[in-house]
């Protein structure tokens, strides 16, 4: 008995041949090509990998990428420019800012700033409120990105257990929300939940989004469970491993995302889906 694997990558593969075919479709039309901003402040080296996968990702699909690599020591005035240019600029349907930004910078103001309706992070209070409300609107891409991973699966959502672990307000809470209007009913742990390991062992569907390296021991996972590691953890020789001990869960669980190769493919195929909406909300 073992888990089956849930293969991210090529899921992720299958979307972007998807959004390649709608995008070529929409020049053939002479209809507008997506256009996403992709804005990097500072120097974070994580960062930059993974902007520079994003804007990759773009140029496969067919999509005008813009990149505005800006210096640490852009100011709060000067950002703020730069989005109020892109929100007001008819080729960008998507505004990307990169986070972290550094401390000097109010992330909060700015991801206020972009226009809701360009907002492909899905991260703007209008659009977390819309989430709330089971509104249509553009939704966070990594959860968003795990319902379409959990769509693989043969998981049965619908008055299921589901256990998010992490209450953050790119990953867990968004998670804990997609999770609740898909049915399920949902549980969200944080550092100071007690009991994590009970709260554990009831999950029907575990989403780990902690950022520590097995921070989970496999044998804490409910048997037959589906289990989303949405952890990225870079270890001291360059490997990158999830927030749940891989290789005992994977002789628990049911169904299980693999780091790397698991979720983070489908937040990048994600983003671009999100482009396209937002494209198609905007031009038609
Ligand atoms: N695959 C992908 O596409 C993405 C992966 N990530 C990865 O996901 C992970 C989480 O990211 P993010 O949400 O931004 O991280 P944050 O650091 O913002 O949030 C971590 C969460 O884990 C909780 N936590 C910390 N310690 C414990 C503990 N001992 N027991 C239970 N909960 C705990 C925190 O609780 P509290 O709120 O109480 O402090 C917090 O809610 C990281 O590894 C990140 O790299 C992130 C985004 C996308
Ligand atoms: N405005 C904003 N939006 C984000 O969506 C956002 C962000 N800021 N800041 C950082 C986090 C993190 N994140 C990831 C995206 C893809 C992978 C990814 O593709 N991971 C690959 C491998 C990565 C590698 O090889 O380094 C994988 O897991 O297989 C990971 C993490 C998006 N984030
Ligand atoms: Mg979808």
């Amino acid at each position: 008995m073992g888990a089956q694997i849930i293969d991210g990558k090529a899921i992720a593969a299958g979307i972007r041949d998807t959004i390649q075919t709608a995008v070529t479709e929409r020049r053939s039309n002479n209809q507008s090509i997506p256009g996403l901003a992709v804005v990097l402040v500072g120097d974070n080296s994580a960062s930059a990998v993974y902007v520079r996968m994003k804007r990759r990702d773009c140029e496969q699909v067919g999509f005008a990428a813009q990149d505005h690599d800006l210096p640490t020591s852009t100011t709060q005035d000067e950002l703020t420019a730069l989005v109020d240019e892109l929100n007001a600029d008819p080729a960008i349907h998507g505004i990307l800012v990169q986070l972290p930004l550094p401390d000097h910078i109010d992330a909060q103001a700015i991801i206020e700033r972009i226009d809701p309706a360009k907002d492909v992070d899905g991260f703007h209070p209008q659009n977390v409120g819309r989430l709330v409300l089971r509104l249509p609107g553009l939704r966070s891409c990594t959860p968003h990105g795990v319902m379409t991973l959990l769509e693989h699966t043969d998981t049965d959502l619908v008055g299921a257990h589901a256990v998010v672990i992490g209450q953050s307000n790119i990953v867990g809470r968004p998670m804990a929300l997609e999770l609740l209007n898909a049915r399920c009913t949902v549980t969200v742990c944080h550092s100071r939940t007690r009991d994590l390991q009970d709260q554990v062992a009831q999950a029907d569907v575990l989403v780990a989004a902690v950022g520590r390296t097995a921070f989970i021991p496999g044998d804490w996972i409910k048997p037959g469970a589906t289990v989303i590691d949405v952890g990225i953890n870079r270890q001291e020789d360059g490997r990158l491993v999830g927030d749940v001990e891989a290789d005992g869960a994977m002789q628990r669980a049911g169904w299980m995302t693999p780091v790397p190769g698991g979720v983070g493919p489908l937040t990048r195929a994600t983003l671009l889906e999100n482009t396209l909406e937002a494209t198609r909300q905007l031009d038609g």
